[in-house]
């Protein structure tokens, strides 16, 4: 079996993934906006060697009938936030190693600027950057914030083409990764290495010099976790890393076949795009301590956020739906994803079962070697190359699964005990390079001759 990557999902706000666990008297993610708690997890995740912590986000909020319930202050749902680039930023002088990977819309930056501060964080944190491209699940009420106009589903997609290629004209082919020269006796940057860009796309146009040089990586590496078929489409074709959801291994295989096929209708190879299931699980000295463990989980959670929670994701308020309505009757132009998932169920089976689990799906409960035994398995079966660990409360979860999973699966020699290579593209990819391969889109926009030595 190939050896697997890992991530830790997080989430800069007190709750994660549409549940409400806060109260949990272990759970320390209410602490999320101190830096200390940052800092211990990312130590945490740097000591075991897992290849990066993913910081989610959402600029919007649950609505139901134009108003953000109470509940969701009652049990800090889906608001207050930090930003992710400031708490990368704030991470990259806690760690030295570890990936920093963080979720940018495509709906709500500018690409000038977003370009910028993305090369920044890459070229301080020394190639370590990754982007979670998205065009925003909760973009019905993100519009409102920012007062720009709502982008129906799939055109958020081809927005997101443009603002593709804008940036990879900056971070590619505005400044070569040579161009910096510094030599006090002669040139600070060769003026022959530093380029004009122009754009004129559909969406988004920009003329002009980029305002940072080339970064270590040049494209930070590149996770998209759009699972609608515009969403995979786009996937297959800029993805480098893609997220999927947790699922059976017959669900997962048709999801990792299913992107494959795009990035090889993209011109690509089907392994140049690494999947990561997303994976919770709770770990117990024995299944039955395991599934005591999260029975308190459970306890934990109001069942009364699953309304609220779910009109966040998708915009839609079950709570007008007859109970017996199938869920196939219904239409989101936010997350399509999480309406198509319950395809065989009513609106009723979702209301009871949303508040357990959110988005995600139940975790694995068992011991480390069952919870080993399903990782491999699911790996194996649905051509996986990794998983993003979801915790379910935090840093509980982690440690769990860092301290008794980890080591079985080091010993069978599906985890690496060390870090391999100096960038996090080099890592997760293992392209040699810390540039991105020549049959990415973005390379076409490389300057002079290293868009053909790539
Ligand atoms: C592991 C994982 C992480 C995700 N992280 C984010 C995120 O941080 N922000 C966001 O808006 N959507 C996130 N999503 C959702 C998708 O990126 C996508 O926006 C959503 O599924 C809607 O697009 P779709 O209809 O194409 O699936 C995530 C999905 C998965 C599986």
């Amino acid at each position: 079996m190939r050896r697997l990557r890992f991530g830790l999902f997080e989430n800069a706000q007190a709750n994660d993934s549409g549940t409400a666990t806060w109260r949990h008297p272990d759970n320390q993610r209410v602490r999320f906006d101190e830096l200390a708690y940052w800092r211990d997890l990312a130590r945490l995740c740097e000591d075991a060697r897992l290849d990066f912590l993913f910081l989610a986000d959402a600029w919007g909020w649950a609505d139901v009938n134009g108003e953000r319930p109470e509940i969701c202050s009652v049990e800090g749902l889906d608001l207050p936030r930090l930003d992710p680039a400031v708490v990368a930023s704030a991470l990259m002088a806690q760690t030295e190693q570890l990936g920093l990977v963080m979720t940018g819309s495509v709906l709500t930056e500018q690409p000038y600027a977003f370009a910028r501060r993305m090369a920044s964080l890459d070229q301080l944190s020394g190639g370590r950057i990754g982007w979670n491209v998205v065009t925003t699940g909760t973009a019905e009420t993100a519009v409102q914030a920012f007062g720009i106009p709502m982008v129906p589903h799939d055109e958020r997609y081809r927005m997101a083409d443009d603002f593709m290629e804008l940036v990879y004209k900056l971070w590619e082919g505005a400044w070569e990764p040579d161009a910096l020269v510094k030599d006090k006796g002669g040139v600070f940057a060769d003026p022959s290495k530093v380029h004009r860009i122009a754009h004129e796309g559909p969406y988004f146009r920009s003329h002009g010099y980029g305002n940072t040089a080339y970064s270590p990586q040049g494209t930070p590496v590149l996770f998209q976790a759009g699972a609608s078929p515009a969403g995979r489409a786009f996937g297959g074709k800029h993805g480098e890393c893609m997220f999927i959801g947790a699922g059976s291994v017959a669900q997962l295989a048709e999801h990792t076949r299913a992107i494959r096929a795009e990035a090889v209708a993209s011109g690509r190879s089907a392994d140049a795009v690494k999947i990561m299931s997303a994976f919770a699980c709770v770990v117990g000295k024995t299944t039955a301590d395991a599934e005591r463990k999260y029975q308190r989980v459970l306890d934990a959670q109001s069942p009364e956020v699953a309304v609220a929670s779910y009109a966040w994701f998708t915009g839609l308020d079950l709570s007008s739906y007859e109970p017996d309505t199938p869920m196939t009757e219904l239409h989101t132009e936010l997350s399509q994803t999480q309406v198509a998932r319950f395809a065989g169920l009513t609106v009723g089976d979702v209301l009871k079962d949303w508040h357990a689990h959110g988005v995600g799906a139940k975790p694995v409960v068992g011991t480390p070697e069952e919870i080993a035994d399903r990782l491999c398995e699911l790996a194996e079966g649905a051509d996986l190359d990794g998983f993003l660990l979801s915790p379910v409360i935090q840093p509980g979860s982690t440690q769990d699964f860092v301290e008794h999973v980890l080591p079985i699966l080091r010993e069978r020699g599906v985890a690496g005990k060390e870090y391999e290579g100096a960038t996090l593209r080099e890592r997760l990819l293992g392209t040699g390079s810390a540039m991105l391969p020549a049959e990415h889109p973005a390379a076409a926009h490389r300057a002079g001759g290293l868009r053909r030595a790539a």
